[in-house]
C-alpha cells in the first residue's frame, strides 16, 4: 500500500506521456516551447512496468495526460497494455480533443469509459487566439463524437478573467441537455514563462456566485478524494463542478501521485520532484527496491503543498504540459 504520513491512501496516478502538444494554450505554454527529445521520455514498456508495480501497491486509477496524449505515436498500444492490468479499475485520459475523434474504437478497446476534454471557449476566433491553432472544429467533432458514443465526458474550462468569463453561462447551458459534467477551473501559475503571478480574480467562490446569479445550484455530495465541488441544476441532464485548483481547499483528501513526461515523481502538483523513476529504472534497480523507494518517498507527501507557493509574489513555473495538469 502507498500511504503517506497523514494516512492518505495514494491510489490515483496521473502520468504525462509526452510534453508535446498540437495547441499552445497561453496559460500552459509559450508559442516557442522547447520540447523534450524522445529518449528523455519514459518508454511505453517502462510506463507499463511501473503501473504494474504500482497497481500491486493499491493504485487503481490511472489518468493519461501530457502534453497532448494523442500526439504520441502508438498511444493505443499503451492504452491496451494498461487495460490488461486487472487491478486498475479506472483508466482515463485528459485530452484537448484535436485528434480524439479518430480514436473512438481504440478507446473502447481499452475499456475507457470516461474522458476529460479541455475546451475554454465556444467561439472559434477566441479558440484560435488562445491556442494559436485553428482546431476549434476538430475539438467540437471529438466532443460530440464522445458524447454520442456514450463516453462520460467532463469538459474542463479554465476560467480566465476578461477572456472567457462572459461564456460561463454558455458552458452551464451545455449541461441542460447533455449528460456531461462541465468543470470550471481556477487558473494556476504554470504557463512555462517567467512572468510574475499575483493571484487570480476569479476564484471558485466568485465563479459559484456568478453562476448563482442566474441559476439555482444544488450542492451535490462530492465523491471521496474529489478535487472539485459538484453542483446540479434541477432538470438539467448534466452537472457542473468548480475546481479550486489555485485556492486549494480540497488538499486534505488528496490521493494523487504524478509522474511527469521525464519520469519525475511529484507528490503534489505544486511541489518539486522527489525522485526520477526513469533514471531508477534505467539504473537496473530491482522491483523490490523500486517499491521501497517509492513507498518512502510517498510518506512525505505534503498535506498542503501550496504553503510555500503562497508566500511568493513572483516566480518561474514550468509548463503544465510537462507536469500533466
Ligand atoms: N490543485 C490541483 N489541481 C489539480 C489536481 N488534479 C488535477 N488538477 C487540475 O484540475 C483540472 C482538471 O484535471 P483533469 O486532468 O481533468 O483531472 P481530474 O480533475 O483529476 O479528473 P477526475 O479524476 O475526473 O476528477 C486541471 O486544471 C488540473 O491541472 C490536483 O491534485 N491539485
Ligand atoms: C496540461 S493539460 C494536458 C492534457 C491535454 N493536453 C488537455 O489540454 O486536456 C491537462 C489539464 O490541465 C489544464 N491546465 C493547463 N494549464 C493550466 C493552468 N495554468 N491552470 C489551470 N489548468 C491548467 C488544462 O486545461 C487541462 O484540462
Ligand atoms: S493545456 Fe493541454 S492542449 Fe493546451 S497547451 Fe497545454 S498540453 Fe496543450
Ligand atoms: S495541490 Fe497538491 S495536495 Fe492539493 S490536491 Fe493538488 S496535488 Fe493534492
Amino acid at each position: 500500500m502507498l500511504v503517506d504520513k497523514f494516512g492518505r491512501k495514494i491510489n490515483y496516478v496521473r502520468i504525462a506521456v509526452t510534453d508535446r502538444c498540437n495547441l499552445r494554450c497561453s496559460y500552459c505554454m509559450p508559442e516557442n516551447q522547447h520540447f523534450l527529445e524522445r529518449e528523455n521520455l519514459l518508454t511505453y514498456e517502462e510506463i507499463s512496468y511501473l503501473l504494474n508495480i504500482l497497481s500491486r501497491e493499491g493504485v487503481n486509477k490511472v489518468r493519461i495526460t501530457g502534453g497532448e496524449p494523442f500526439v504520441r505515436k502508438d498511444i493505443s498500444f499503451l492504452l491496451k497494455e494498461i487495460a490488461k492490468i486487472d487491478s486498475i479499475e479506472k483508466l482515463t485520459i485528459t485530452t484537448n480533443g484535436v485528434l480524439t475523434s479518430s480514436y473512438i474504437n481504440e478507446l473502447k478497446d481499452a475499456h475507457i469509459k470516461q474522458l476529460n476534454l479541455s475546451l475554454d471557449t465556444l467561439n472559434r476566433d477566441k479558440f484560435l487566439l488562445l491556442t494559436k491553432r485553428d482546431e476549434f472544429e476538430a475539438v467540437q467533432t471529438s466532443f460530440h463524437s464522445l458524447v454520442k458514443n456514450n463516453f462520460l465526458v467532463k469538459l474542463n474550462m479554465v476560467v480566465m478573467d476578461e477572456f472567457n468569463t462572459n461564456e460561463i453561462y454558455d458552458f452551464v447551458e451545455l449541461t441542460r441537455n447533455l449528460p456531461i459534467s462541465v468543470r470550471f477551473i481556477e487558473e494556476m501559475p504554470f504557463n512555462g514563462q517567467g512572468n510574475s503571478y499575483s493571484g487570480i480574480k476569479w476564484n471558485y467562490q466568485t465563479i459559484v456566485s456568478h453562476i448563482r446569479e442566474k441559476y439555482h445550484l444544488r450542492k451535490l455530495q462530492d465523491p471521496t478524494n474529489a478535487i472539485a465541488l459538484h453542483y446540479k441544476i434541477n432538470n438539467f441532464a448534466g452537472n457542473i463542478a468548480v475546481i479550486p485548483a489555485y485556492s486549494r481547499t480540497l488538499c486534505g483528501t488528496c490521493n494523487r501521485l504524478r509522474i511527469t513526461a521525464t519520469g519525475d515523481l511529484k507528490l503534489c502538483l505544486y511541489g518539486d520532484p522527489v525522485l526520477n523513476v526513469r533514471d531508477l529504472l534505467r539504473s537496473g534497480i530491482s522491483e523490490e527496491n523500486l517499491i521501497k523507494t517509492i513507498q518512502n518517498a510517498v510518506l512525505n507527501k505534503p498535506l498542503n503543498g501550496f504553503e510555500a507557493e503562497k508566500q511568493k509574489t513572483s516566480s518561474f513555473h514550468e509548463s503544465m504540459s510537462i507536469i500533466g495538469g
